[in-house]
């Protein structure tokens, strides 16, 4: 049976432990575990990081630059799709919108997998029509649904006509089948999803035992000018196999190591997705 991209990673590692407690795997042939127009020496191009005392709740993926952190992404997401499509008819996956993800669904989107199997649905969104270039669904379809990915089955939350209750509450419907993989983005503030720290909503979003929530993001600067949004909840994440986020930048980085060293899930949302109640850790992918 062929091996993931991200097994294969931690399978060929060899574990230095650094002065500072961190220790360091070296991945060796990561992307040797898929058959995909490999563009780049990925061999020694990536370092998994763990700091100890969250071993088992992340892993950090340190790549070398914007390609290889593209490209290891994208092979990294393709292969828990790959791997739930070998076990069940279908796979569902959940996509962040942003800007950090576009080059990686391009980079996904020519992955060879059987993507008429593929459910595609939304982390959140941007109360904006679906053909409104700042929506979420817009960066979907412009990015992702392409190539192979073309024939993958999108659930865009808004439509005209449909009311956001109406809108959450079919995405909270879809919401209850369980996703292969959630692709994360996070805030420099710390959000996740439409998760903004101490939005007006968040404790209702944090409660609610739906999986998506209509949330007032007004006030909240992550939020920009789209303060009212549908987000996944906690519920809706745990529904998910596996969490993948991809972060770029020094910023982000030390905003995921502020929100580390709080631990306080309303100042720093992000930290729902290290949650104690997922049975594999989170894999952040990272490139300056
Ligand atoms: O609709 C949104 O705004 C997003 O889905 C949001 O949660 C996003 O993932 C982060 O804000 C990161 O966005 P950037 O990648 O643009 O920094």
């Amino acid at each position: 049976m062929r091996r993931t991209a991200v097994a294969d990673a931690h399978a060929h590692i060899g574990r230095h432990p650094s002065a500072t407690g961190i220790s360091i795997r070296r991945t060796q042939r990561a992307a040797d575990a898929c058959d995909y127009p490999v563009m780049f020496n990925h061999a020694t191009a990536t370092e998994v990081v763990i700091h100890e005392p969250h071993a088992g709740r992340y892993a950090l993926h340190v790549h070398r630059n914007a390609e290889v952190w593209t490209w290891a992404s994208a092979i990294a997401i393709a292969a828990e799709l790959r791997r739930e499509l070998m076990r069940r008819p279908r796979a569902r996956m959940l996509v962040a919108g942003g800007d950090t993800p576009a080059s990686v669904y391009r980079a996904l989107s020519k992955a060879p997998l059987q993507w008429d199997r593929v459910d595609v649905a939304l982390v959140d969104e941007r109360w904006l029509q679906p053909d409104d270039p700042d929506s979420n669904a817009w960066l979907v379809r412009t990015h992702l649904l392409q190539h192979h990915a073309a024939q993958a089955r999108f659930e865009p939350m808004t439509q005209p006509g449909r009311r956001i209750e109406e809108a959450v509450a079919i995405a909270s419907a879809h919401g209850l089948q369980p996703a292969s993989v959630a692709v994360l983005g996070m805030g420099s503030d710390g959000h996740l999803a439409s998760l903004f720290p101490r939005m007006r909503d968040l404790d209702r979003a944090l409660d609610s035992r739906q999986p998506y929530v209509a949330v007032d993001a007004s006030g909240c600067v992550g939020a920009q000018q789209w303060s009212r949004r549908i987000s996944l909840t906690p519920t809706g994440l745990r529904h998910s196999r596996s969490r993948v986020l991809l972060i770029r930048g020094r910023e982000k980085l030390d905003a995921f190591e502020y929100a580390l060293a709080s631990g306080d899930v309303e100042s720093w949302p992000v930290l729902l997705a290290l949650g104690d109640s997922f049975e594999v850790p989170l894999q952040i992918h990272w490139c300056a």
